[in-house]
């Protein structure tokens, strides 16, 4: 089974689509330059409302660009997240600390344009519970992440590590399954790919895009 994440949840209707889709992993993006960026208020308030036997099989990770304690802390005093998906220049040391200082698990975003940045990537093998290959942002971007961008996913066939790992950037309901049998990817990540304009998940696509995944 190929593991899912559902990423940049924002309201109601996208997160329930994610749930009954059946996803692994659910994120809230805590950087205010995004827009699907949520308040740890606003985060809680979605997953307040579910029943609590759906946390048995569901992770949640909060997702962060080079946070300082600070940004952490405010976002742990109002929910505890499983995961911090880490998705800046953060260092393998830096990223250690965080999870042995706030005792959760860590997903480090690698961004990918050739095989140098596989090899970049193993200094995170020891530190990392997850890696996430995603496409590097466009040049004039003003986040690192979430711009529907996909690289050459056959990179992927020259990762021979046994870390779990997932595949991001610009996956969409129509290229999931291409993306899978490219890159061999044993998880999927998507965000932009699965919404109705910026920051608002379609819940068709959504459920589209765990079709064409189990497909
Ligand atoms: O979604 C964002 O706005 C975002 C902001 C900062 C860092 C990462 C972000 N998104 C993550 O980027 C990948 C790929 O997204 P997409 O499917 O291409 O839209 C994914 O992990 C998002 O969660």
């Amino acid at each position: 089974m190929t593991m899912v994440k559902i990423c940049g949840l924002t309201e109601e209707e996208g997160l329930d689509a994610a749930i009954e889709s059946g996803a692994d992993m659910i994120g809230f993006v805590f950087y205010p330059k995004s827009p699907r960026y949520v308040t740890p208020e606003r985060a809680a308030e979605l997953l307040d409302g579910l029943p609590p036997d759906i946390f048995d099989d569901l992770r949640i990770v909060g997702l962060f660009v080079d946070p300082t304690d600070a940004d952490l802390e405010q976002v742990f005093r109002i929910l505890r997240p499983d995961i911090i998906q880490f998705h800046g220049s953060e260092t393998p040391e830096r990223i250690e600390a965080i999870r042995l200082d706030f005792a959760v698990e860590a997903i480090k975003a690698i961004g990918v344009s050739s095989a140098e940045d596989l090899k970049a990537a193993e200094a995170y093998l020891s530190v990392a519970d997850y890696l996430l290959f995603d496409a590097k942002p466009p040049k004039d971007a003003d986040r690192p992440g979430g711009h529907g961008v996909a690289f050459d996913w056959t990179l992927m066939q020259q990762w021979t590590h046994d870390i779990p790992w997932l595949l991001a950037g610009g996956l969409t309901p129509e290229t999931v399954d291409d993306a899978i049998r490219l890159s061999g990817a044993p998880g999927v990540d998507v965000s932009s790919g699965v919404e109705s304009a910026p920051g608002v998940k379609d819940p068709e696509k959504i459920a589209a895009f765990f079709k064409a995944v189990d497909g």
